[in-house]
């Protein structure tokens, strides 16, 4: 694609997919706040969320510069800058590696080689083995694929304490069993348009009521591992409440799929939940983090 006008700053930031890492910032910072029972150093949280989230928008850069032949053929994506010929390949080619540098040395100089390491596999997860293979290769693609987005709260907790933790494994397990449903919900919704391109999406190669029963099963067992974090001692009593509630209105959406197939609203409003159901459980792990309350105080 070529374009004889240079792109424009808007342009170059709706290739970064803003709205996805600042969800992925959420679950990073979390990950830093929990990785200490004290308040992590300002500055060191100031450099790592710099840096996690330059590495990020420069993935969705990468993933943006390999799917522009099929993401002009999907309605849902046609508008994007490359399709739209606004920006070119060297273009986008050029700011996604200097954005991926600058994140990940910011990385390795001020936080630690280890998160610099972890997070350049993250970057490479999304944008060569997810997009550049796995998408087009099997329907499990998003469910392999989702360790990379699910990277964050680790990436977050080593920014801190510079190892991995099994706490922070926790965090990254929540994530990783969150994103089939996730996703799923949507490419119930965009069956056509994944056929339409020969991405074998799971609604497109099983179908969608097989798609509908996965997406109950994994919102069973994103349930059950949600539960986890309280089980073993590292949340509390609000988190408890906060993960059954939102557990319980995820697994609402889930049935109703399965019962009512033929509305057209339910996988979208499934999808939009199942974004707010990550974000306000992030933010109940922090609160519950400085405010700890526990069955031993009440009784
Ligand atoms: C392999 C893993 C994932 C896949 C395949 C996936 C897929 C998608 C797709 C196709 C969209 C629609 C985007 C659009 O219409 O422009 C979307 C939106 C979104 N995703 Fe995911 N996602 C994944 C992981 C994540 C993760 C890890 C997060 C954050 C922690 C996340 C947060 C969001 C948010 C906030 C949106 C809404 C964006 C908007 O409204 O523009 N996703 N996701
Ligand atoms: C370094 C680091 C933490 C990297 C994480 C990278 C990242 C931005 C993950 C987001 C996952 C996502 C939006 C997948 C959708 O891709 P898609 O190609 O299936 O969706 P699309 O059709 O909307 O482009």
């Amino acid at each position: 694609m070529t374009n004889s006008t240079l792109p424009t700053l808007n342009d170059f930031l709706k290739l970064c997919k803003l709205k996805v890492v600042a969800l992925i910032m959420l679950t990073a910072i979390v990950g830093m706040y929990m990785a200490t029972d004290a308040l992590p150093p300002i500055q060191l949280v100031i450099l790592a969320s710099i840096g996690i989230a330059l590495a990020s928008c420069s993935a969705a850069v990468f993933n943006h510069v390999v799917d522009q032949r099929i993401d002009t053929i999907m309605k849902r994506t046609k508008n994007r800058p490359m399709p739209e010929g606004k920006v070119n390949t060297k273009q986008a080619i050029i700011f996604g590696v200097i954005i991926g540098v600058i994140g990940l040395g910011i990385l390795a100089l001020w936080v630690n080689v280890l998160t610099a390491t972890l997070t350049f596999f993250a970057l490479i997860g999304y944008a060569v083995v997810y997009t550049m293979y796995l998408k087009r290769a099997t329907p499990q693609n998003i469910v392999i694929g989702g360790a990379a987005g699910a990277a964050p709260p680790v990436l977050g907790w080593t920014s801190i304490t510079n190892q991995v933790e099994l706490d922070a494994l926790l965090l990254f397990l929540i994530i990783f069993i969150w994103t089939p449903p996730h996703f799923w919900a949507l490419a119930i919704h965009r069956h056509a348009e994944y056929s339409k391109v020969d991405v074998p999406m799971l609604p497109v190669t099983h179908g969608r009521a097989f798609t509908r029963l996965q997406i109950l099963l994994y919102t069973i067992i994103l349930f059950i591992v949600t539960l986890v974090p309280y089980l073993v001692g590292m949340c509390g009593l609000i988190y408890l409440v906060g993960a059954v509630v939102l557990g319980i209105g995820f697994l609402y959406y889930a049935v109703e799929m399965l019962r009512k197939p033929n509305d057209e609203k339910l996988p979208m409003k499934t999808f939009g939940y199942s974004i707010n159901y990550l974000m306000v459980l992030f933010v109940i792990l922090l609160v519950d983090h400085y405010f700890p309350l526990h069955l031993s105080q009440i009784l």
